[in-house]
């Protein structure tokens, strides 16, 4: 059958990528979003709002939902302290077989943990499966629709703590309406917005970064 975008991405970085730089599989990816095909990485733009936010907040323990192709999980594993380990859920397989082989290229396999499923299955199995108490920091990239849910299901498990950083893509476009709504009136969290664009586009998009008051 026909290859997929993901599997002609991982082409691209194994063609165009240099075999355990990060920076150049995150260069050959984003090279294969301008020239080639668009696909829904996070992209430079807003990469690098990430990048300044994950090192800023230096995490020991993190989460990302939704990790596709695997470029925002090497973007962030790239910049975790030694011996810290990030978990990303995705929910297809096809994709997450793709993400495991370039982060893989990138040498950062050690550094991630890669889980398939649903979001809502797996938050409730973080402290039993992985020894998780709270994340420090988690990215929201994954469904729209499920940021809702998933924010106040880590409300219900107690996987925050005073200070856990969220930071969310796509509030805008695709957006998440309902989740932004949330975060930005509710007493329990102080949200601030980071204007750019859709990855690749001129659309405007941007990221919302909330930090949990406890
Ligand atoms: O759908 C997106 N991202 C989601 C991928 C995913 N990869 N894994 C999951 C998962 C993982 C565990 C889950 N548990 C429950 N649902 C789950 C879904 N979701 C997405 C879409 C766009 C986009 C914008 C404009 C357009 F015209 C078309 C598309 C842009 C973006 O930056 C995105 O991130
Ligand atoms: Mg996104």
């Amino acid at each position: 059958t026909r290859s997929t975008r993901p599997q002609r991405m991982l082409k691209a970085v194994q063609k165009n990528g240099t075999k355990g730089n990060p920076e150049s599989v995150i260069s050959a990816i984003d090279y294969f979003c301008k020239h080639s095909e668009w696909a829904m990485n996070v992209g430079d733009e807003k990469g690098s709002i990430l990048d300044s936010v994950v090192t800023e907040v230096n995490p020991s323990t993190v989460l990302e939902l939704g990790t596709y192709c695997g470029y925002s999980t090497v973007r962030i594993a790239r910049l975790l302290s030694p011996g810290t380990k990030l978990i990303t859920l995705e929910f297809n397989p096809v994709n997450a077989a793709v993400a495991r082989q370039i982060i893989a290229y990138a040498g950062l396999q050690d550094k991630v943990i890669l889980v398939e499923g649903s979001s809502g299955d797996l938050i409730p199995q973080m402290k039993e499966r992985f020894g998780i108490m709270t994340f420090d920091f988690i990215f929201l990239d994954h469904w729209k629709d499920r940021y809702l849910p998933d924010i106040k299901l880590f409300e219900e498990c107690g996987l925050l703590r005073k200070g856990s950083v969220l930071l969310a893509d796509n509030v805008i476009c695709p957006g998440t309406p309902e989740y932004l709504e949330y975060v930005r009136n509710s007493p329990r969290y102080e949200s601030k917005y980071y204007p750019a664009h859709l990855e690749y586009t001129k659309v405007e998009d941007g990221l919302e970064k909330s930090v949990f008051l406890g």
